[in-house]
């Protein structure tokens, strides 16, 4: 068995926001390298503010973070690497996307690490492209819709090339085709290798794409894992006061009325769930109900 190899590593932390509110009480978690993880939990859980730890936008009051088996280092030339290899995109790109134009907002990094002008323009030019964008390229940042200052935000972020992208609620204001592709080109960059963390409530998505679940409930973890792990037993969600996906809801009901063989994994999207019934239904009439269908 390989050994897992983490990007963070969490350590004991807690910060206190001013007016002495717990942002995060002794936390301790790991984020492993190359995969997709989730960090659930409900409002105030101290989801974001785990990740403003991780970028060291936020230093702890006790306990540390580790980047690749190194502490953070809060020093000025510790950062600019940090941020050189960790990308952040911000739950409201109103206050990560501040140019005057798309183009010079996602230029803004690599202008700031020095590479060349055609290196830069190729840049903005890829990462508009991957974030299906590259209409806007022209266009003054203020009049951008919510959606749009997104796409430009993950840009800003890709045109840096980090290793690691860390995600916060990036789904929330995105309508149905933006999520979609969203979603495609996070797949594509898991693909080549870039870990990807994500804060989402919504574990229906969450349960279709992580490979990792960080659960955060008042201000610390309670639960870690991996999705086989957590697909073992859906129903500890609620002990979090989080829901399990529909998938799982419904995966169990059909179990119980013998729709379908308890030989089945337990299915991440509702269209795994339709397709093992089409096929495995232990019902002749059920399977070819679901193929007459469209
Ligand atoms: N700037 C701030 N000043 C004071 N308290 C803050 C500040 N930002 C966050 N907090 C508090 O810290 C705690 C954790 O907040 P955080 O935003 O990290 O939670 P979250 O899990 O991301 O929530 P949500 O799901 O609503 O986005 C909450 O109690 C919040 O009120």
């Amino acid at each position: 068995m390989t050994k897992e190899v983490y990007v963070f590593e969490v350590q004991d932390l807690s910060y206190r926001y001013p007016g002495q509110v717990n942002g995060l009480k002794n936390v301790n978690c790991c984020i492993p390298e190359g995969k997709r993880t989730v960090i659930m939990g409900q409002n105030g859980a101290g989801k974001s503010t785990l990740l403003w730890t991780l970028t060291g936008v936020l230093r702890p009051h006790q306990g540390r973070v580790l980047f690749q088996e190194k502490p953070l280092d809060y020093s000025k030339p510790g950062l600019t690497y940090l941020r050189s290899r960790v990308g952040l995109v911000m739950q409201n790109p109103d206050t990560q996307v501040f140019c005057p134009t798309v183009y010079q907002d996602v230029a803004y990094g690599p202008t700031n690490s020095g590479l060349l002008k055609h290196e830069i323009e190729d840049r903005v030019k890829w990462a508009l492209q991957a974030v299906g964008a590259s209409h806007l390229v022209e266009r003054p940042v203020p009049f951008l819709s919510f959606g749009e200052k997104q796409k430009v935000a993950l840009a800003g972020v890709l045109a840096m090339r980090p290793s690691v992208i860390l995600l916060d609620e990036p789904a929330s204001g995105l309508d149905a085709a933006g999520v979609e592709s969203l979603f495609s080109e996070l797949d594509r960059l898991h693909s080549q290798g870039v870990t990807l963390v994500m804060t989402t409530h919504d574990i229906d998505l969450a349960w279709s794409w992580a490979d990792y679940f960080i659960i955060m409930d008042r201000g610390t973890t309670v639960w870690e894992g991996d999705f086989s792990e957590l697909s073992q037993d859906p129903h500890l969600l609620f002990e979090f006061g989080l829901k399990p996906p529909v998938v799982t809801v419904v995966h169990e009901s059909l179990l119980k009325i013998g729709f379908i063989p308890p030989s089945l994994p337990r299915p991440r999207h509702i269209r795994d769930l339709i397709s093992a019934i089409a096929t495995e239904s232990p019902s002749k009439k059920v399977r070819e109900w679901i193929a007459s269908r469209p």
